[in-house]
């Protein structure tokens, strides 16, 4: 198949799949878009990248019709965008993929795929679920349509959601941080099919703050910085370190920002030492076990030491977290705090042991999305915040713009209500909220997802600083950027520990073992 951006002997290059010029959207006082422009053509995959806050999402809204721009236009193939409100129009140019399905839960995956196109005749539903199969077949998705979409995978959820817009005729994909949920498999395979696609001739924008990914799949890259647009260059063409300076307006510092040090290292060994015997450990998990999710486990965090889960998906790394934080009840054995029994299943007892806890879903566990950023993240602490259960405002926002400084989250100031705050701005109000506890361990699952290299480093600065305070922490991921900065890293594999690592592991190794080889581990699996 020929490269459909080439001019061919039939007829000039087409058209661009979509064109945005001088673009401006404002929400209040803040101008989330200041005249930016994007093109992305027919058959190509352009990324578009910087930090939190950029405008990435704004635009999203502007080229999917969610939005009108203040000013600017935008363009299909060379038309003007369909009419605002128009839904019908606007589905057949352009379709957004998000990290999780939109599908709807409880509908079959044929319902999904028709879903406001049964006509108001009756429906036959075998015919239905025959097109539906057809449908999916002309796409390659490997889905039962009579599946209720809200049992599928991400991954398949996703690969639905894409055979739906190209069945409106749609011929341009945007996937905002498709890959978040998926594991490594899952991305090949979804990075494969999107190549099919590209081949005939369907374009994407992508949207990720994961900058191999970039690397690994587009052509184009775009960079917005603080609602302008910085640069478009060819992706083979610039390097990683011009990439991030365009995102940050810095030079990229060479130091990598927080990996396990001898010092973190040297500060738990010094307290052990000074005390004589080996320091009770903050965290203890005792034969910890849930049934159907991970196998009884046995560990200590010291204090000064920072501990790493590791595990894909379904590894039982995520459960084994939830657990420690009283979101799930064990079946077997117990936790303690500093040496005291936690009560198991609940999530208040849990705080007041002293644990902390940045969940990973933070829409539905972690904010009030209506409520301020200085609510937010003082929620926890009420109690501190004024004599006799009263909560002085002043005190709130105080404490707020220390958090909204030391985790420089960007926002207008601290009676911002969190909905208005970019995705990853929000993950840092979730962390500011867990750590006004001051716990006495931090319990972190997927930290940094969402969240731009820059602020990546800052906040796992953040969690490394509570273990160097003589605190502990835990981080449950399975990226290895939040991995790096652990003294030690324990991998799960379908949930049992398959390797135990010391700080200095390479990513082949932990990666391997993230995937079930346990060949590269410290320690074998225990038996
Ligand atoms: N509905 C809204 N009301 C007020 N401000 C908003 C709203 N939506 C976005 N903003 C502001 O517009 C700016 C751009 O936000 P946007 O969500 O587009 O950033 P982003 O690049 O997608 O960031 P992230 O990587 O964190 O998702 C931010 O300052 C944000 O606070």
């Amino acid at each position: 198949m020929t490269d459909p951006t080439t001019p061919t002997p039939d007829g000039p290059a087409p058209p661009p799949a979509v064109q945005a010029e001088g673009v401006v959207k404002r929400f209040g006082p803040t101008l989330a878009l200041d005249r930016v422009g994007i093109t992305v053509e027919a058959g190509d995959s352009h990324a578009l990248v910087g930090r939190n806050g950029a405008g990435k999402s704004t635009l999203v809204s502007v080229l999917t019709g969610l939005h009108v721009p203040d000013a600017g236009r935008v363009s299909f193939q060379g038309e003007p965008a369909p009419a605002a409100g128009d839904t019908a129009a606007w589905q057949s140019k352009v379709a957004c993929v998000y990290q999780k399905s939109m599908v709807v839960p409880d509908l079959t995956v044929a319902e999904n795929l028709f879903l406001n196109r049964l006509g108001s005749g009756r429906v036959r539903w075998s015919a239905l679920r025959a097109r539906a199969r057809d449908l999916l077949a002309e796409y390659g998705v490997e889905v039962d349509p009579a599946a209720r979409a809200g049992d599928l995978t991400v991954e398949q959820g996703q690969f639905v959601e894409i055979a739906r817009a190209l069945s409106f005729g749609a011929r341009f994909i945007i996937l905002d941080e498709p890959t978040a949920q998926l594991d490594a498999a899952g991305i090949d395979r979804l990075f494969t099919r999107l190549r099919d696609l590209q081949r005939q001739g369907v374009a994407f924008l992508f949207i990720s703050h994961h900058l191999q990914e970039v690397y690994d799949l587009c052509s184009t890259v775009t960079v917005y910085r603080d609602a302008r647009h910085v640069l478009t260059a060819t992706v083979a063409e610039l390097g990683k370190a011009e990439l991030v300076e365009a995102m940050t307006g810095e030079a990229a510092s060479h130091t990598a920002a927080w990996h396990a040090t001898s010092a973190a290292r040297d500060t738990a060994g010094r307290q052990g030492a000074e005390a004589g015997p080996e320091p009770e450990a903050v965290l203890r998990a005792d034969g910890l076990g849930l049934e159907g999710a991970f196998d009884p486990v046995d560990f200590a965090v010291r204090p000064g030491e920072v501990l790493g889960l590791a595990g894909a998906t379904a590894s039982g790394a995520t459960a084994l977290g939830e657990t420690l934080v009283g979101l799930r009840r064990a079946t077997a054995g117990r936790t303690l705090v500093a040496g005291r029994p936690v009560r198991p299943g609940s999530v208040p007892h849990a705080l007041g042991a002293g644990i902390g806890y940045v969940p990973e879903d933070r829409h539905r566990q972690g904010l009030v999305l209506g409520r301020s950023v200085a609510e937010n993240a003082t929620l926890s602490v009420t109690d501190q915040l004024g004599p006799y259960g009263t909560v002085l405002p002043s005190r709130t926002r105080e404490f707020a713009r220390r958090m909204i400084s030391s985790l420089d989250i960007k926002t207008s100031g601290p009676g911002q209500p969190v909905s208005d705050l970019s995705g990853g701005n929000q993950q840092k109000v979730v962390i500011a909220r867990a750590l006004a506890r001051d716990p006495r361990v931090l319990v972190a699952i997927r930290p940094t997802a969402g969240v731009d290299v820059k602020s990546k480093d800052s906040l796992l600065g953040v969690v490394r600083s509570v273990a160097e305070r003589g605190d502990a922490a835990v981080i449950v991921s399975d990226e290895l950027d939040d991995l790096r900065v652990c003294d030690r890293v324990i991998a799960l594999f379908h949930g049992r520990v398959i390797a135990e690592f010391d700080s200095g592991w390479t990513d082949r190794d932990l990666v391997s073992a993230m995937e079930g080889l346990p060949s590269g581990g410290d320690k074998g699996a225990e038996e």
